[in-house]
């Protein structure tokens, strides 16, 4: 199982968790504007560190985005399937002809 499968397994196991028993329950609990709220903090500083050029302060930066985009997607019942099946979809079809069909 990739990290990212086990990541959002254990983000979907903590809808149902205790607020103080866990961040991710704690966030999730807050609601779905919450998690969009932080998500956009969290991208902003994987922004800066990208623009900087630190590359482990990105990675750490990238990790917690990824982290943060799956808690806001699991707070609107969006899974980490559902966005694999999009990318599933996409997959094969060049962003430059996706453009120039629209
Ligand atoms: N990947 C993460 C992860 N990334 C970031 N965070 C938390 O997100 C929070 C972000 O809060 P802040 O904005 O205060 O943190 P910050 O951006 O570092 O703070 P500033 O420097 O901006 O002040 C911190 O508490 C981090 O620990 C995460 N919390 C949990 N996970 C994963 O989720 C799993 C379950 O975690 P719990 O739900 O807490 O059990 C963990 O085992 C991890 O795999």
């Amino acid at each position: 199982m990739s990290a990212l499968t086990d990541l959002a397994q254990t983000i979907e196991a903590r809808k149902t968790a205790a607020p103080e028993s866990s961040w991710t329950a704690k966030l999730l609990s807050k609601g779905p504007e919450k998690c969009a709220e932080k998500f956009g903090e969290e991208a902003v500083e994987a922004i800066i560190e990208a623009v900087k050029g630190d590359k482990a302060a990105l990675a750490s930066e990238a990790a917690d985005a990824l982290y943060h985009l799956l808690v806001m997607c699991a707070a609107r019942d969006v899974s980490l399937a559902d966005i694999e099946a999009e990318l599933a979809r996409r997959s094969g079809t060049s962003g430059i002809a996706e453009k120039a069909s629209r």
